[in-house]
């Protein structure tokens, strides 16, 4: 316990008194929830009994209305469910920070309790914990002792904060008291960041900084780019900018209405607690080769994200980088959509037309065509028909026969110049006099290169149907690994809020890396914030990072730790002794996970055979995996990508594995998944991009 003035042992003890009341205020809430849940159990058990010992009495509308009835029973039990879960959470640690504040308007100053749920006493009529994302909870994170304001739903409020504390409670104990004013390094967030990873990202409630605050209470911006260094807390702060959104304006907005964009599924499975954790239900994930396939219904078959990165660092083609530079530019965007121009106006040639010995001019069903660019080729010319019909109807006071309804939809079918969307798409080449910039990924599929500017050229000529109408906001993370072309798709598919994250220094594919102003062209309206603190690795691993991809602008945490170490080996055999002894002192620490990172798929696999039956709990995730448990994990840097573990191993860093900027990038990734330790292992000469490093 650690606390400022002579009066410390006072402060504690009112603060462990207020402690206990306060659980014993929750423990007795919890009484009374648990004691209502069992009556609608009991509430459900009954009706059903009745229902069936009575069912051949029931006429079928009273069948109905009794079924009708257990469901509402058991709706507001799973209700109550949910605040009992609330309590527990809030019986083991009830609140993180109080704040002292003094409206102007006040006479005196009334204690805050901030935790990570609401707890409002009904027998008292008090709210006693105020939850994290409430206006006023909003003075914790904002200010320290002194002037202070928040906005609150009937004005802001100005007042002075006369007291600020940090509490850690665990299972429910009071482990740490800290009175902000005197204490100038944040202890609290220093002992968080310190703690052992676990298999799932935690919650940041206790520890928000300002500069992460203002963002997650952002509810303003339509579209927010978040431009952050690795460990800045870019994805924690997304995560509760939802959660924070979802209680701000919980009338509106459900969980439901949400989408996060994600690069695996391993990602989204690492991510799928914190809003849970937060007391909002888990929102919906889809990777961009599943939207493809949506957009696209399922017609065309494709190589995925993680092939095209395989093949790139296995083969190192010349015209596989040329290929992907070129489509990932914003050049290209721009000739596609010049040439999606030119293929509008040639693909239908409208002629005039006699039906019915009426005349209809090529100019109006040229008119009509084109106004129904949304439309699919069928329904486009069913509506064409549809219209002109009507046009006659009114012009000539004449009504078509079927027959010369037919006339007329062949006539104008044959107006259309149809041709698969393929073939457009690589005629595109031609048009563009590069034909060898289009190549199919082989066994009948495209490169993934090419399926977004297909779906773009499918939306600008026919149209695509999304089954993500109905969402509200969106979230795409790792923003610097999608082209331009994919956020001018993304950005007609997806007309609502946005919250877009990454890091340029990143971009597991620098041939067509986005930053923040090339996102901004698909979104004029977007606002864009930047993240230099970072958190995740100790201020020793960071440094070394830093040499890999200096960054002026980054500003590691203070937080002490061994310095990574850079290991020559004799041989591959002697790279697999030396990884061996690393996982037995992993395993005889205090640490949960050890990630073992290869450059390439190929060599993870390797690394695999090498080491699993020294370590069968050995884990290697790959595009199958889901999840990962603590333990040992095997996975390329790619796969690593937005994950952390409390201690990395980068294998194999030769000078023959990492070569290109590419391979730069993908050090750098490996490198800040670290915590607390990292190592390198290296064959023969090291990598040139470790020769700063380890100076
Ligand atoms: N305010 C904070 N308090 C406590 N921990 C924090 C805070 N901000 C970030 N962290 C921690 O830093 C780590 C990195 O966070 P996160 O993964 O969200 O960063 P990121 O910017 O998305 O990282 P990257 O781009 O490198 O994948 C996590 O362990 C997170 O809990």
């Amino acid at each position: 316990m650690d606390t400022s003035d002579t009066s410390a042992s006072d402060v504690e003890r009112a603060e462990q008194a207020y402690l206990t009341e306060v659980q014993n205020r929750i423990e007795k809430a919890l009484q009374g929830v648990d004691q209502r849940l069992n009556d609608y159990a009991q509430d459900v058990q009954d009706q059903k009994e009745h229902l069936w010992s009575s069912r051949d009495e029931m006429d079928h509308v009273e069948k109905i209305a009794a079924r009708q009835s257990i469901e509402q029973a058991a709706t507001a039990g799973e209700f109550v469910q949910a605040r009992q879960h609330r309590l527990r959470k809030l019986r083991a640690s009830p609140y993180f920070g109080r704040v002292d504040f003094r409206s102007d308007s006040a006479a005196s100053a009334l204690p805050v309790y901030v935790g990570i749920h609401h707890f409002h006493d009904d027998e008292q009529g008090e709210d006693v914990v105020y939850d994290w994302r409430a206006p006023i909870a909003s003075l914790f994170y904002n200010f320290e002792t002194g002037a202070a304001r928040y906005e609150a739903p009937q004005g802001d409020v100005d007042g002075e904060i006369e007291r600020k504390r940090q509490f850690r409670i665990r299972g429910g104990r009071l482990e740490l008291m800290i009175e902000s004013s005197v204490h100038v390094v944040d202890d609290v967030l220093q002992e968080t960041l310190g703690q052992s990873s676990d298999d799932g990202m935690k919650n940041i409630v206790a520890t928000i900084q300002r500069d992460q605050n203002a963002i997650i209470r952002n509810d303003e911006a339509p579209v927010l780019i978040i431009q952050g260094v690795a460990g800045s807390g870019k994805t924690s702060i997304a995560l509760h900018r939802i959660a924070y959104l979802l209680y701000r304006f919980r009338d509106t907005l459900s969980a439901d209405d949400i989408l996060i964009i994600s690069p695996n599924s391993v990602f989204a499975d690492y991510i799928s607690n914190v809003l849970p954790e937060l007391g909002e239900e888990s929102v919906a994930e889809i990777g961009m080769e599943t939207l493809a396939d949506e957009l696209l219904d399922g017609q065309y078959r494709f190589q995925h994200f993680f092939e095209q990165i395989t093949a790139l660092l296995e083969k190192g083609d010349e015209a596989l980088r040329e290929r992907l530079a070129f489509k990932g530019s914003a050049d290209f965007l721009r000739q596609l959509g010049e040439y999606a121009k030119i293929v509008e106006k040639q693909r239908f040639a409208a002629e005039d037309v006699w039906i019915a010995r009426r005349y209809v001019p090529a100019w109006l069903i040229d008119e009509t065509f084109r106004k129904h660019r949304r439309l699919g080729l069928k329904d486009r010319v069913k509506q064409v028909v549809v219209e002109i019909e009507q046009r006659i109807g009114i012009q000539y006071h004449y009504d078509l026969e079927p027959e010369e309804r037919r006339e007329l939809r062949t006539a104008i079918k044959g107006m259309v110049r149809e041709q698969t969307l393929r073939s457009t798409y690589k005629q595109f080449f031609d048009w563009l006099g590069r034909p060898e910039l289009f190549r199919p990924a082989g066994r009948g599929r495209l490169e993934y290169a090419d399926i977004f500017p297909m779906i773009y050229l499918k939306m600008r000529l026919e149209g695509v149907r999304s089954r993500h109408r109905h969402v509200e906001h969106l979230v795409i993370d790792e923003m610097q690994d999608y082209t331009p072309v994919q956020y001018a798709v993304l950005a007609q598919i997806f007309r609502c809020n946005m919250t877009i994250l990454g890091d340029a220094s990143q971009a597991v594919s620098p041939y067509g890396a986005t930053n923040a102003g090339m996102i901004k062209e698909a979104f004029p309206g977007a606002s864009s914030v930047m993240l230099n603190k970072s958190y995740r690795s100790s201020y020793e691993i960071m440094q070394f990072a830093q040499r890999i991809s200096p960054n002026p602008d980054l500003e590691p945490i203070e937080r002490h730790g061994e310095s990574p170490s850079v290991v020559r080996c004799r041989n591959a055999a002697d790279e697999a002794r030396q990884l061996r002894s690393m996982i037995d002192a992993f395993k005889a620490s205090e640490h949960n996970t050890l990630a073992i990172i290869a450059r390439t798929d190929r060599q993870a696999r390797r690394l695999e055979q090498a080491l699993t039956s020294h370590y069968p709990g050995l884990q290697r995730l790959d595009t199958q995996s889901r999840s990962f448990r603590p333990g040992v994990i095997l996975c390329t840097a790619h796969m690593a990508k937005g994950l952390e573990f409390d201690r990395v191993i980068v294998a194999d860093v030769s000078a023959r594995q990492y070569i290109s900027e590419m391979d730069r990038n993908l050090l750098y990734v490996a490198c800040t998944r670290a915590m607390h330790r990292l190592a390198l292992t290296h064959v023969g000469e090291p990598s040139e991009w470790l020769a700063e490093a380890s100076t």
